[in-house]
């Protein structure tokens, strides 16, 4: 039995031990302080008693302050062990007793990823921690272990391996994980996220060897509350949940869609800043329609084809009320990956109650919208002097045509409805236009134009003759060569931007856009194309990747303790992004900055979100911090190792 201070140590999970009889200490004198040391109630005896961190107050704060929990939140913690080390949510009321918590030691110790420091551990550490004899003689510093890490990851060729080794190393050491990803990021975002993600997800049944986030399916309804309750911390921030049916550009993954928010919630953190322990991903699996998952034998998921309806609506139901309850009224919910039958009702449902957004819808208007600003200083004119033709006419085409048309209205005064005609949509049938209205999804309706019927992506372009081409299709290779060259014809610098993701369903490469506009194209995509070389110039390429928005959207929503997104924090977010693009990045064809100032990046537009949640009544956070950029700053994650005393 687990107890602080003869509580159930169960109803103390927000110290995230799971092992042991806590003691709890007040501070001893300040500014040391010393919450509790874990004494065994194992066989180890007191070698199990752990990590004890002392630490000034002052410390804490400086070095580590994420977000501050408000008073009268749930979550609101005397201490905790995140604050001892830097990566739990600090408090500001100097009233509240600090804590070090002791957590694991000795073998425990090395075996457990929040606290492993592997052959880093000092000599002092060894001797404190019982590790003396368990790790060979030598000490290294965390750079020398990045140098080796990096080595090793370069040695494998194949990209599947890279993933599952940066997997294993967040399993096993999470703040050398999130070193090497925060110090190397432009050459490692390819191996998380896309497009790596994409063949891990398709093969996660094979690969699967830990369980890195929550499971929901339908065998768990009516007990969700219970199931939260067993992931090991209890101060979540940040939720990102998919039910797998629209991964990237894959289709129905089902329950293997998990790797997705995994990927997602370790940008948080490592663009974005917010720590680990306060990040959840979660699946639900309602089952899937892929009938190769179905007869996969080392398929993870329900066998069973999709749940819809009521039986559907009702897990989500539960799901957003238990996180409600548990996580209180303030943890961001991302929805990731629905396929948009479900996404835009989802959001309209859920979007008046509890803080969402979905990315897919949102955060990729915002990241386009931002490219498309920082593209105006290369091809001129303002938003309402182009024509934007969109393939693809789902969550990502319509979500990001809304952005548009938002942000035209507000630069000139017009009704949405007029801006709205300056753009214009292709999806499976063709152009939608006015004749096709009839059986048109919701989210297509507005994008319905007077026109005649136009069947295929070609004609459609030299009949529109767009400024800005945008793929939202999920389908590769459906920028042809007759597609890029018609939009050279009549366009001195054609902008494309192929949004599809993973590489295979990108609707052009790198190349082809280049090649085929013979240099003259302002492109952008998804996922990462390498640097071209084309009539003896070099070409690099933007990444549109809503990775830019939601780490610091997310932050910025945190550090004022929003209570709703609203699309003028998203313009905020886009202007914010747009802003960073420099007259240099602009020269080389870059319409977004590089990934290695994304730290900087995303905590700009922390600030700038939090501004808007301020301006709009929707921040809890009181007082407003004076110098945002420098909170949102103070209050990032660092993956530094911490000295254990
Ligand atoms: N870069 C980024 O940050 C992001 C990229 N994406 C990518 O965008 C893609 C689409 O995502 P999402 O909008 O959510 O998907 P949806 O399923 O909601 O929409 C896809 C749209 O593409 C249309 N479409 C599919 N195939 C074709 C084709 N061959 N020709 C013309 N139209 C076609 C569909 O037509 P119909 O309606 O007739 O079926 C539908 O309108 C994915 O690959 C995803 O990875 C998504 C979010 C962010
Ligand atoms: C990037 C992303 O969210 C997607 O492709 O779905
Ligand atoms: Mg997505």
């Amino acid at each position: 039995m687990l107890s602080l201070n003869g509580t159930s140590f169960l109803d103390n999970s927000l110290y995230g031990v799971s092992r042991g009889v806590v003691q709890q200490h007040r501070r001893v004198a300040p500014p040391m302080v010393v919450v509790a040391s874990v004494r065994s109630n194992g066989r180890a005896g007191d070698r199990n008693v752990s990590v004890l961190v002392e630490t000034s107050l002052k410390e804490i704060r400086d070095a580590s302050p994420a977000p501050p929990a408000d008073k009268d939140s749930k979550s609101k913690v005397t201490g905790g062990i995140g604050d001892v080390y830097g990566e739990d949510t600090a408090t500001e009321d100097q009233s509240i007793t600090p804590w070090t918590v002791s957590v694991a030691s000795g073998y425990p110790l090395l075996r457990d990823p929040h606290y492993n420091k592997g052959l880093a551990f000092t000599e002092k550490e060894k001797d404190a921690h019982y590790l003396r004899g368990l790790l060979p003689p030598v000490v290294v510093s965390q750079e020398l272990q990045v140098k080796k890490m990096m080595a090793n990851i370069r040695q494998y060729q194949v990209p599947l391996q890279r993933y599952m080794a940066m997997m294993d190393l967040q399993e096993r050491n999470e703040r050398l994980f999130y070193k090497l990803l925060i110090d190397h990021v432009e050459e490692l975002l390819p191996v998380v996220y896309t497009p790596t993600v994409g063949e891990a997800c398709q093969k996660y049944g094979t690969i699967f060897r830990q369980p890195q986030g929550l499971f929901i399916s339908l065998k768990e309804k009516g007990k969700i509350l219970e199931v939260l309750k067993n992931w090991p911390q209890q101060k979540i921030q940040v939720i990102v949940v998919t039910d797998g049916e629209r991964i990237l550009g894959l289709g129905d993954l089902g329950c293997q869609g998990m790797g997705i928010p995994v990927g997602k919630l370790s940008l948080y953190t490592a663009l974005g800043g917010i720590r680990p322990s306060a990040c959840l991903p979660v699946t639900i699996d309602v089952g899937t329609n892929n009938e190769k998952l179905l007869n996969d034998e080392f398929y993870i998921g329900l066998r069973q084809r999709r749940a819809t309806g009521k039986e559907y609506a009702e897990l989500i139901d539960e799901f957003m009320s238990a996180v409600k309850q548990t996580y209180g009224e303030k943890v961001l919910i991302q929805f990731e990956d629905f396929a948009n039958h479900n996404a835009f009702d989802l959001l309209a449902k859920y979007g008046p109650t509890h803080l969402v957004f979905n990315d897919d819808i949102q955060g990729t208007a915002s990241v386009v919208l931002a490219g498309l600003i920082a593209a105006l200083k290369l091809v001129g004119g303002t938003l309402a002097e182009h024509t934007f033709l969109f393939l693809g006419a789902g969550e990502a085409g319509t979500g990001i045509a809304e952005l548009i048309a938002l942000e035209m209205s507000k630069q000139t005064g017009a009704p949405v409805d007029e801006t709205r005609k300056k753009i214009w949509m292709v999806d499976s049938k063709g152009l939608i236009t006015r004749s096709r209205m009839e059986g048109l999804q919701h989210f297509k309706r507005p994008w319905a134009h007077e026109h005649e019927p136009v069947t295929n992506l070609v004609d459609a372009v030299k009949a529109i003759k767009p400024t800005v081409l945008i793929g939202s299709s999920g389908a590769g290779r459906t920028f042809t060569k007759e597609v890029v060259e018609a939009m050279a014809t009549f366009n001195e610098k054609p902008v494309v931007l192929a949004l599809s993701n993973p590489t295979s369903q990108s609707e052009c490469t790198a190349e082809e856009a280049y090649m085929w506009s013979e240099g003259r194209a302002i492109f952008a995509s998804g996922s990462p194309f390498d640097p071209v070389e084309y009539d003896g110039k070099v070409y690099a390429s933007g990444q549109a990747n809503n990775a830019y928005i939601f780490p610091g959207l997310g932050l910025g929503l945190i550090i004022s303790g929003a209570i709703r997104v609203h699309d003028d924090m998203l313009l905020a977010a886009s202007e914010a992004l747009a802003a960073q693009v420099t007259e240099e990045n602009l020269e080389s064809g870059l319409i977004y900055p590089p990934f290695s100032n994304i730290r900087k990046i995303s905590a700009k537009i922390a600030a700038d979100v939090a501004a808007k949640a301020y301006e709009l009544g929707l921040a809890t956070r009181l007082p407003q911090p004076e110098n945002l950029v420098a909170y949102a700053e103070s209050c990032m994650y660092s993956p530094a190792y911490r000295c254990y005393r």
